[in-house]
């Protein structure tokens, strides 16, 4: 990294922290919810005891000699962890592994009946179907008309503040979704955005979470594709249910069932997606990287190499935005394009302000937020950013 030298690593050890509140507070907060939305029998429950058991007290302990990923975790850091408090390694990491762990005790890697049985599945598909879901789509119905820029503007502003929607946030912050949004945003590369999305080759969206940020990720795609904008999108999502509501390609699926199965025009994205599905102009990936504890400056050679061949790469949400510029306490005025230097290709990070990490901010822009509101816009969900290098 050029002139930057790199902050320290954000740690989920200090009380009254929100790491720390994460480990302390949400994860226990997960474990109920998954409980209460299965049949769970004794195995489950038990396993999930002993989970809530060791994140509170103990310590990280090994991987099953046979789990069909040890190599992968060893190689992401598993030795150099086991056996040292979940509160004492980097957040990034202990917050990554508390989902393959919890995933673990629920039976979802098998084998078994309750192989591939995504826990997050009854939070995922009320958000789909909700009434706010619907008038989202209703809403497509009123844009029809309009001129092709203001629609992508819309639809991009859309994809950015549909990363509101995240269930396990919600789960710590109940409040999250009435506070209203400030619609200024705290740092804003729209028009570097705007100029990198014209007359694109591909575009590469790492996607966050399923439902409600989805969807407009989702239409974003369908209206590009559409214009000529992009010649063809690259969807990641995660290969195995994630924080909550992060989006799988189960969740793609429901996705666009929603959109073909709805009134009016949101109906005709959901069928032009499908057949980009066919003809090949949509393609979605699943890469083991994309749950990896890691931040984007440890991407494999294979993921690095594709981005690397991208026209652009959209980042969506916070856990993305963490893990691009590193989960590190970086003073707010850090260059973004610094910390991102090590990106194979041209990216765009669209993001609602959930965590502590932030760059790329104007000393003006800071003092304004810190006298506002002490440090509470890093973590309230009111503040979006687009940030481009
Ligand atoms: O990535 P997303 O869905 O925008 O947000 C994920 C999140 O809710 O979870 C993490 C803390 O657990 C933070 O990065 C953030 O608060």
């Amino acid at each position: 990294m050029p002139d930057t030298p790199p902050a320290p690593v954000i740690l989920g050890n200090e009380p009254g922290s929100f790491p720390h509140s994460v480990l302390a507070e949400r994860h226990p907060a997960i474990v109920r919810q998954v409980r209460e939305a299965f049949p769970y029998g004794p195995e489950q429950h038990r396993a999930l005891d002993a989970l809530v058991e060791s994140c509170a007290k103990g310590v990280i302990e090994p991987l099953p000699a046979d789990a069909s990923d040890g190599d992968r975790w060893a190689a992401w850091g598993m030795d150099e962890y086991v056996g040292r408090s979940w509160f004492d390694v980097p957040w990034l990491w202990s917050e990554s592994h508390f989902y393959r762990r919890l995933l673990d005790a629920v039976g979802y890697f098998g084998p078994g009946p309750w192989q591939g049985i995504d826990p997050f599945r009854p939070s995922k598909l009320a958000e789909l179907h909700s009434r706010e879901t619907d008038e989202e789509l209703a809403a497509l119905d009123d844009l029809a008309d309009r001129p092709v820029a203001e629609r992508t503007e819309a639809l991009l502003h859309g994809s950015l503040w549909g990363n509101r929607a995240d269930l396990g946030f919600r789960l710590s912050d109940a409040d999250a979704e009435a506070r209203a949004a400030v619609p200024g945003l705290v740092a804003d590369d729209g028009d570097a955005l705007r100029r990198l999305l014209t007359d694109a080759d591909t575009l590469c969206l790492i996607a966050d979470n399923a439902g409600r940020e989805l969807i407009p990720d989702l239409l974003l795609i369908a209206h590009l594709l559409a214009h000529g904008t992009i010649r063809r999108a690259v969807l990641h999502v995660k290969p195995y249910p994630y924080y909550v509501s992060d989006a799988t390609t189960a969740d793609v699926v429901d996705a666009l069932r929603r959109l073909t199965d709805a009134p009016g025009e949101a109906a005709g994205y959901g069928r032009r997606l499908w057949s980009a599905m066919a003809d090949g102009g949509l393609t979605v990936r699943a890469h083991p990287f994309s749950c990896a504890p890691l931040p984007y400056a440890d991407l494999p050679d294979d993921f690095r190499a594709e981005l690397a061949a991208a026209t652009l790469t959209l980042v969506k949400g916070d856990l993305n935005y963490r893990r691009l510029v590193g989960d590190r306490r970086w003073p707010p005025t850090t260059a973004f394009a610094e910390v991102t230097a090590h990106f194979p290709g041209p990216v765009a990070a669209l993001r609602t302000l959930k965590s502590d990490v932030i760059t790329g901010l104007g000393a003006d822009t800071e003092a304004a937020l810190v006298a506002a509101e002490g440090q509470r816009w890093r973590t309230s969900g009111t503040h979006a950013l687009i940030q481009v290098r």
